[in-house]
């Protein structure tokens, strides 16, 4: 199987620090790839690299056919990689039903989406996502009076109706009640039903229950990859990473 997303030898020099020192990595078609390791391992600049925000000084990230190592963030969003950062980016003022109308059509100005007419495919879009997102009784409700995890959700609802191919998530379940996480990692996998999805997560409990492959990251490199029991299996993931969470637990 062809992979979705490619990095070969991906190296990000920070002004003479090395944040990422060659990492190779991919991800196939509908998976659900969870990125771990301690803080400052650099999984956030390579979720950084991968949709265009920091350029790699060397190596090169192929997603599907296209080299977009010196792409620009807005093209590699057409190309089809979406990114939802840790803190919601949705309009509070707004209801969720405008947040989604407003995203399908992100290129036209705020005004002229609310007053132009919708049509039956993109309003079934819309619908069909909400009750993904489980935000479909909350439609006409301003997106600021959501709880913390009906935000995230409404962002990840946000990405996907651009119909991404791979979906960059940062700690998507941050902040969030048990039950939000047990519907965020239900929904993570749904999604990956239509597109890759590559998740940077600190919690181990939510990457047991919905991890299969697990890249574990350290200094700048892949230190790793597996399932999470071959990895918890691994001396050098104990030692840098496991070992430090098991013991402060
Ligand atoms: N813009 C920047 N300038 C200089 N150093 C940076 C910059 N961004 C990140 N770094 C450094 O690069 C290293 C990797 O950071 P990164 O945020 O990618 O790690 P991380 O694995 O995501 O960590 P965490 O889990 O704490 O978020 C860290 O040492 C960080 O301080």
């Amino acid at each position: 199987m062809k992979p979705v997303l490619m990095c070969r030898e991906v190296l990000v020099d920070f002004a003479g620090f090395k944040a990422l020192q060659g990492v190779n990595f991919e991800v196939y078609p509908n998976e659900v790839r969870f990125l771990i390791g301690p803080n400052g391992a650099g999984k956030t600049t390579l979720l950084d690299v991968i949709c265009g925000k920091t350029r790699a000084c060397g190596g090169k990230v192929i997603f599907f056919s296209h080299d977009i190592t010196k792409l620009q963030e807005y093209k590699i969003v057409k190309l089809g990689i979406s990114r939802k950062f840790q803190s919601p980016a949705i309009f509070h003022q707004l209801t969720v039903w405008e947040n989604m109308e407003l995203s399908l059509k992100q290129n036209r100005g705020l005004f002229a989406v609310l007053r132009a007419k919708m049509s039956t495919e993109d309003r079934e879009k819309i619908v069909t996502l909400l009750k993904r997102i489980h935000l479909l009784d909350y439609a006409y409700q301003k997106a600021g009076a959501l709880s913390h995890g009906q935000k995230q959700w409404l962002e990840i609802g946000m990405q996907l109706i651009q119909e991404p191919r791979l979906l960059l998530l940062d700690e998507p379940i941050a902040g969030m009640s048990g039950a939000e996480r047990e519907k965020t990692g239900e929904l993570i996998h749904e999604i990956a039903l239509d597109c890759a999805v590559l998740i940077v997560e600190h919690d181990m409990d939510f990457v047991r229950r919905f991890s299969k492959q697990v890249t574990v990251m350290h200094e700048g490199k892949v230190l790793c990859e597996g399932t999470m029991e071959e990895i918890q299996q691994n001396e050098k993931v104990a030692e840098v990473y496991l070992g430090r969470e098991e013991k402060a637990c």
